[in-house]
């Protein structure tokens, strides 16, 4: 998978990477930067992603669509799709050139929208990716949790870099009965949490 990447995908991977780069050093404020997770990040929940059990593949917070990059490569080798949702409009742009640019459009399905309005209808979640604004991860998490299946993974970024502003989310997790979780210090943090 990584091994093998079609061409497309690295020199869009490349490209977004480059941006995300010049972004967090030249002044771009924050709501317009990619914000995107590190590629270790990107392999990280690509691996995880392989393991989980049949079910629905989502990701909450698209933005220019890198960390989807990622587990489409995964969903294509499982012959699965992923579900995306974005909220910004100028992200939703980017993220659906990122797909057609790469020819992953089959496996990616876009949802534009707060994913809080479109989650309730899902059920069957196996691999959740939550990585949107920190102050929606609580209700994010209690909205995934009862609609995944046993054995299926949900991976929370930014559970190191931003600590404090997840604390309340991450002790949640860490104490909750319906699955067994931790965080790994891998990137930025990523909470993981398996329903059992
Ligand atoms: C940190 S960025 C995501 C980066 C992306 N996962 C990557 O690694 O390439 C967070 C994104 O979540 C989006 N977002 C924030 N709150 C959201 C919500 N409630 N529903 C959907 N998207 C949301 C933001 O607009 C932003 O583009």
């Amino acid at each position: 998978m990584f091994a093998d990447m079609p061409e497309d995908v690295r020199r869009r991977m490349a490209y977004l990477e480059e941006i995300d780069a010049r972004d967090r050093d030249d002044g771009t404020p924050r709501l317009e930067r990619l914000r995107q997770v590190p590629p270790e990040t990107g392999q990280f929940i690509a691996l995880l992603s392989l393991t989980a059990p049949a079910g629905r593949h989502i990701e909450i917070g698209t933005s220019a669509g890198y960390s989807t990059l990622w587990l489409a490569l995964a969903c294509r080798r499982l012959g699965r799709r992923i579900t995306t949702y974005e909220i910004l409009p100028e992200k939703v742009r980017l993220a659906k050139e990122t797909f057609e640019r790469t020819g992953l459009s089959d496996v990616i399905e876009l949802v534009e929208g707060d994913a809080r309005d479109h989650i309730h209808g899902v059920s069957g979640i196996s691999f959740c990716f939550l990585d949107a604004e920190k102050e929606v991860y609580k209700d994010c998490y209690d909205l995934v949790v009862p609609r995944m299946v046993s054995g299926g993974l949900l991976v929370a970024d930014n559970a190191i870099n931003h600590r404090d502003a997840l604390q309340a989310m991450i002790e949640e997790a860490l104490a909750d009965p319906r699955v067994d979780a931790m965080v790994v210090p891998v990137g930025k943090g990523e909470l993981v949490c398996r329903k059992r």
